[in-house]
């Protein structure tokens, strides 16, 4: 087996989940497919809450922001003309959706969106999240050897947190020390990582992040955090120099921590 040595200097490893810690399949056989198909009749159910507004204020933004993209789908500001206006509101609020998920974007306001409407499925047993099977066992060794765990995923924290709470290998959410996501900054800016870094309370160079995404881990890289790229069944292939340049793990088990035995 291939071992990569983790630096003496970590003392936390900060893990993405889709494609590192969980399935791609799952997020986006499971998951994204549960929003497509759920998100007109959750907006006509929620439309009237605090939680449901804030989420469509936020998209509403967003979508402001996106007017110059090719075929970005404008949200109308809110008006009081009625039912035939809600729900032509409702079903540019559902294309908005759609319409970014077909990109896979990873705005703060579908990640908010998406992690409200998940808490349902979670909560009601409808939904476990997958792992890959060396995840567990592995992340339980490092918080043995006094390695603190992250996440830092374009999920929302909210989302994060039923995935950890309602897995197939039942509530490991004491297994993580705590949660990012894009509202620290996006995961390809650099400037997100020394934000991680200063609210841990470590210097970059303290922190391990695994991800399957060469971008984001250029952007570590370049805050001075260390990175080693996850090669997952259904990830997208890497570049020969990017299979050159990046330390690859295939499984959590080839990291080997000085500290542990
Ligand atoms: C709580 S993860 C849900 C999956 C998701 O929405 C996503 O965008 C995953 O992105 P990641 O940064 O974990 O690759
Ligand atoms: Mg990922």
């Amino acid at each position: 087996m291939v071992v990569l040595s983790v630096p003496a200097e970590v003392t936390v490893i900060l893990l993405d989940i889709e494609g590192t810690t969980t399935p791609t399949a799952f997020v986006k056989d499971v998951l994204f497919p549960y929003i497509k198909e759920n998100v007109k009749e959750y907006l006509q159910t929620h439309w009237e809450e605090d939680e449901c507004q804030q989420d469509v204020s936020l998209l509403r933004k967003q979508a402001e922001e996106d007017s110059h993209l090719d075929g970005a789908v404008p949200i109308p500001a809110a008006s009081e003309n009625g039912a035939d206006d809600l729900q032509q509101m409702i079903q540019a609020v559902v294309d908005n959706v759609c319409w970014q998920m077909s990109l896979d974007r990873k705005t703060t306001a579908l990640k908010q969106l998406q992690g409200h409407m998940w808490r349902a499925a979670f909560t009601a047993g409808r939904v476990k999240a997958e792992f890959f099977e060396d995840v567990v066992p592995a992340v339980r060794k490092w918080k043995e050897a006094g390695i603190k765990v992250y996440i830092y995923s374009s999920g929302s924290v909210e989302a994060q947190k039923l995935l950890f709470g309602h897995s197939t290998e039942g509530d490991i959410l004491e297994l993580v020390d705590g949660h990012f996501d894009t509202k620290i900054g996006h995961k390809v800016e650099s400037e997100s990582y020394r934000k991680i870094a200063s609210s841990i309370g470590c210097s970059t160079n303290n922190i391990l992040f695994l991800t399957d995404v060469t971008l984001e881990a250029s952007a570590a890289e370049e805050a001075d955090v260390h990175v080693a790229v996850v090669v997952r069944p259904g990830n997208a292939g890497l570049t020969d120099d990017e299979k050159t340049y990046f330390s690859l793990i295939t499984s959590f088990s080839e990291l080997y921590l000085p500290s542990s035995t």
